[in-house]
């Protein structure tokens, strides 16, 4: 049995590399910060808020752009402005599972005034509620709402809070808009025109992170997470005294830095990074990637996090990433994974949704299972794509019929294969065996 201990040779400070660690700062971020800005920009002069949709992959730092520039906004409020009465609230509706108007509402309400959760009333009265509370609270109210996408078809209230003053749901004196976050982009595509126009005064995109940029958000965390770490300037650094590839930046600033650390191997973060970047640029990714590295040195009581450590957390990051996944999907998401791992292992991918759906047809086929509407097959692969599990992006224009999307596993195929194969319902099936075409069969 292997004792606890509370110490470590490799972490200094490991809560810097935990999921709710707020950076200071998001230089990678600077220019969509500078839009967000603009979109609040007229609270601070009396006028509310424009409503704002970030949208982009997971872990770009939208979240946490957000969170920043509504902090900035705060602190001017506080200290800097005479008129500007400000009231913000953080909404996460996939952890609330917020699916409806109703259930939105209430739990804005909730955050609002920090009653109970009304229960019992209709919609109606639930939004009457809601914007009875922001009456009383008066001024610019401030809503972000994260994971917007979850609330489904139900969507009422995305068109009733932003246009809220329009339809004097609100008093004069009040001033309400959203932040709408998303990483579903054809949710955002697929929004009804009504809703669309109310919801979007402006948008900004999260582009993905490039390795460069993942390298200098690794190694600002690094040298607070990790023992014997630091940044020295360049200016104070004898020029023989280094290895040229540990020169590195760490902003938009050019100044440059020597990154000395005493327990990462050089190839570390420019290998996080080029995994990473290869994906989706997801900075969560890349965080986690270090953190469990770290965690597997510690572990075997190794001196140095090296390129072994890093490939053996992948493997398990991934891993945990599918079986998560898996554990929480209907069958029917598990066979759109398994048709979608069918293309990969064919060599078929990036695929579009309807020769995956005809391989899904006959994975259903062979394990006797329902088969889906094409629609709803879609609605899987999307939600594939949001777990991070497939990577979907729009196919280049020129498709009749407007733009496609095409998947690729995001994930190992090998680890894909093998928690498919551990799933009770799936364990017969063979992928490799399976026709990818479904003409064929
Ligand atoms: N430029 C950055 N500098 C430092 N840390 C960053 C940066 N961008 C993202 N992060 C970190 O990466 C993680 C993911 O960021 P965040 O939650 O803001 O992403 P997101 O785009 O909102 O993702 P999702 O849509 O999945 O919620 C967080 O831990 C955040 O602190």
């Amino acid at each position: 049995m292997t004792d606890f201990s509370s110490s470590s040779n490799i972490f200094e400070q490991e809560a810097v590399l935990r999921e709710d660690y707020r950076p200071d700062e998001l230089p990678e971020r600077t220019d969509e910060m500078e839009d967000l800005h603009m979109s609040l920009a007229p609270a601070a002069r009396g006028v509310g808020a424009n409503n704002v949709f970030l949208h982009g992959k997971a872990g770009q730092g939208k979240t946490a752009a957000a969170k920043a520039k509504l902090a900035e906004l705060q602190h001017h409020a506080e200290n800097e402005s005479d008129h500007l009465d400000l009231t913000t609230c953080y909404v996460s509706c996939e952890s609330h599972d917020l699916s409806t108007t109703y259930k939105m509402a209430s739990r804005i309400y909730v955050e609002l005034t920090g009653e109970s959760r009304p229960t019992g009333h209709a919609t109606d009265v639930v939004m009457d509620m809601m914007f009875d509370a922001m009456n009383d609270i008066g001024g610019t109210v401030i809503i972000v709402l994260d994971e917007i996408d979850t609330i489904g078809d139900d969507d009422r209230i995305l068109y009733s809070l932003p246009r809220a003053r329009a339809q004097d749901y609100v008093e004069d004196h009040v001033f309400p808009s959203i932040i709408g976050i998303s990483n579903d982009l054809q949710w955002r595509d697929n929004l009804s025109p009504k809703v669309k126009s109310s919801l979007y005064d402006d948008s900004v995109l999260f582009s993905p992170y490039d390795a460069e940029q993942l390298q200098q958000i690794l190694r600002r965390r690094a040298v607070k997470a990790f023992r014997d770490t630091e940044f020295i300037p360049i200016e104070e650094v004898n020029a023989d005294s280094h290895r040229d590839d540990n020169i590195v930046t760490i902003d938009n600033s050019d100044q440059e830095y020597l990154f000395k650390t005493g327990v990462l191997d050089t190839d570390v973060i420019p290998l996080i990074a080029a995994l990473s970047a290869q994906d989706t640029g997801d900075a969560r990714q890349a965080i986690k990637y270090l953190r469990k590295a770290g965690e597997l040195a510690d572990k075997n009581n190794d001196s140095t996090v090296t390129e072994y450590h890093v490939r053996q957390a992948q493997a398990l990051v991934e891993r945990e990433a599918v079986v998560e996944a898996m554990r929480e999907m209907t069958t029917q998401a598990h066979l759109a994974l398994a048709a979608l791992t069918t293309l990969e292992l064919s060599d078929d991918t990036p695929v579009r949704a309807n020769p995956t759906y005809g391989v899904y047809q006959n994975i259903a086929d062979i394990i006797g299972a329902d088969k889906l509407g094409q629609r709803r097959f879609k609605d899987h692969l999307r939600e594939l794509d949001m777990q991070g599990i497939a990577d979907g992006k729009k196919a280049t224009a020129g498709s009749i019929g407007g733009p496609a999307w095409e998947y690729q596993l995001q994930v190992n195929t090998e680890i894909a294969v093998e928690v498919i194969e551990d799933t009770p319902r799936l364990e017969e099936l063979d992928l490799g065996t399976i026709s990818p075409n479904r003409a064929n069969r």
